[in-house]
């Protein structure tokens, strides 16, 4: 399939537009004219980039958990008790895996069985399912802001009836829902899907209705180089830049070293916005979401409450627009409503007390923010070269060379030969460059950092040194020593 980084016409919107309206009964009562009012109805504090930018102009950073259960009114009993027990400032919509795949047979199963149990026998909310009515049922009943959360690599139904349905942010990305998340859906297929869903955010823009998008970025939330999830967003940002969206907010997951952390994040909030301006996006606004530890979490409570509360700081140094908190149920699974709302209060004290504390200008966090920078030019340099100037199709192009490579990702269309490992001080760098376009400062930069470890551990640089530190959080550590 041919694929390119231009705007979609309204005529071939529209006639895709059919199709995927026809895909499940709830699309049938969709009306384009009908929703943009309904989005027009919904209060300026209850939109989701109008409380970013306020965030922004405050200096805040904001708190927001992930949830989602499968009936409605649980689920609004738990979006009500996250904003209020929770201290939420913006409230999600978490999608249940089912409809992730579009398995919309299976959703209504399990949407069936959790009634007949009275308990959620879905891990997320269904959208798709429901529909718009039930979905404005459950937005309107709540006072803050809520956006869809999800890992869907079709998501274009999903996103009519989420926009339809009241939400006002939407996260994904045809990249950073496809490769962490599925083994063959291919890179055009789902760029081209979610070319669709940015398009249709872009007409909704150009209706007057601001719809804020998250590419999502901590990817399979492994031991992700910073360069690679940073350069994977501006990617992401680019393409629905192209298709109207103008209200992005970038993200990271937090790999643990507080230096490398702080430089990950202000170096994808600077180089987003130079990226934007440098192809005439300069209305476009930029926000950015620091996510907390997404790897392996501790079963002790109270030690997970370590790792959320660690998070939390590293996000508020960063001076994060908003800060995604984690559960001290973590690794049970989905959380009680109570967990959930105790890593949020956790996590707001964290970030009221360093409110007031700064760390992007430390020394050692501009010299690491220099070396992001540089990897991410070398990454997204070639991209472009790969696509002559086209960022759509040098995407394709760059995760057929490798050039874009994600650790740990299942999908068959990632290369896998990038392998990362901790150095030192816990951060992370390549021990693999695989086809990385890095200069030669930078591998041997990452050469040489490995090594201070592997004299401070006596052995070699090795694979060995991946696989402890993948186990090493769930044991209370960052760098994963020798036994
Ligand atoms: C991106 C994956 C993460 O999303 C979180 N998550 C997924 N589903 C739910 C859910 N239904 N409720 C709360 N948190 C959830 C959980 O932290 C998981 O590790």
């Amino acid at each position: 399939m041919e694929i390119s980084n231009q705007k979609i016409s309204e005529d071939a919107f529209f006639a895709e537009r059919k199709e995927v309206l026809g895909q499940w009964h709830t699309g049938r009562d969709i009306d384009f004219d009908e929703a943009v009012a309904y989005q027009k109805s919904i209060p300026a504090e209850k939109r989701f980039g109008a409380k970013l930018q306020k965030a922004t102009e405050e200096r805040r950073t904001l708190i927001q958990p992930r949830a989602g259960v499968a009936l409605p009114e649980e689920h609004k009993k738990l979006l009500q008790f996250l904003e209020t027990e929770g201290e939420a400032d913006l409230l999600p919509t978490t999608v249940d895996s089912y409809t992730r795949l579009n398995r919309y047979h299976e959703a209504e199963t399990g949407i069936e069985k959790s009634k007949e149990t009275n308990r959620s026998m879905l891990n997320g909310f269904p959208i798709v399912n429901y529909g718009k009515t039930i979905c404005r049922d459950v937005t309107s009943a709540l006072k803050s802001p809520v956006q869809v959360r999800h890992g869907t690599p079709d998501a274009r139904l999903l996103t009519e009836i989420s926009i339809a349905g009241g939400f006002t942010s939407y996260e994904g990305g045809g990249i950073s829902y496809n490769i962490p998340y599925s083994k063959s859906h291919s890179i055009e297929k789902t760029i081209a899907h979610w070319q669709y869903a940015d398009r249709l955010v872009g007409l909704y823009e150009e209706a007057g209705v601001s719809i804020n998008r998250e590419p999502f970025g901590p990817l399979t939330g492994t031991l992700i180089p910073p360069c690679i999830s940073n350069s994977v967003a501006v990617l992401e940002t680019l393409l629905a830049a192209a298709q109207g969206v103008k209200d992005i907010t970038v993200g990271y997951g937090q790999c643990g070293n507080l230096i490398q952390d702080v430089a990950a994040l202000h170096t994808l909030n600077v180089l987003t916005r130079d990226y934007l301006d440098k192809y005439g996006y300069q209305d476009v606004r930029v926000t950015t979401v620091f996510h907390q530890w997404m790897g392996g979490f501790p079963q002790d409570e109270a030690k997970a409450f370590g790792v959320i509360s660690w998070g939390a700081a590293a996000a508020a140094l960063a001076k994060a627009t908003k800060v995604i908190v984690k559960t001290p149920h973590e690794a049970m699974g989905v959380p009680t409503k109570e967990a959930n709302a105790a890593g949020l209060r956790a996590t707001k004290q964290v970030t009221s007390m360093l409110r007031d504390q700064d760390f992007r200008t430390v020394p050692a966090v501009l010299e690491e923010s220099e070396i992001i920078s540089t990897e991410m030019h070398c990454i997204l340099g070639k991209v472009e070269e790969l696509g002559r100037g086209d960022y759509a199709v040098g995407t394709v192009a760059a995760f057929e060379a490798g050039v874009l490579d994600i650790p740990f990702a299942p999908s068959r269309y990632n290369a896998g030969k990038a392998m990362p490992a901790r150095d030192n001080v816990g951060a992370v760098r390549l021990l693999d460059m695989g086809a990385l376009p890095l200069s030669k400062d930078i591998v041997d930069f990452h050469r040489r950092k490995l090594e201070e470890r592997a004299a401070f551990e006596n052995r070699p640089v090795s694979f060995q040194m991946v696989i402890d530190d993948v186990y090493a959080i769930g044991k209370g550590f960052l760098v994963g020593r020798p036994r």
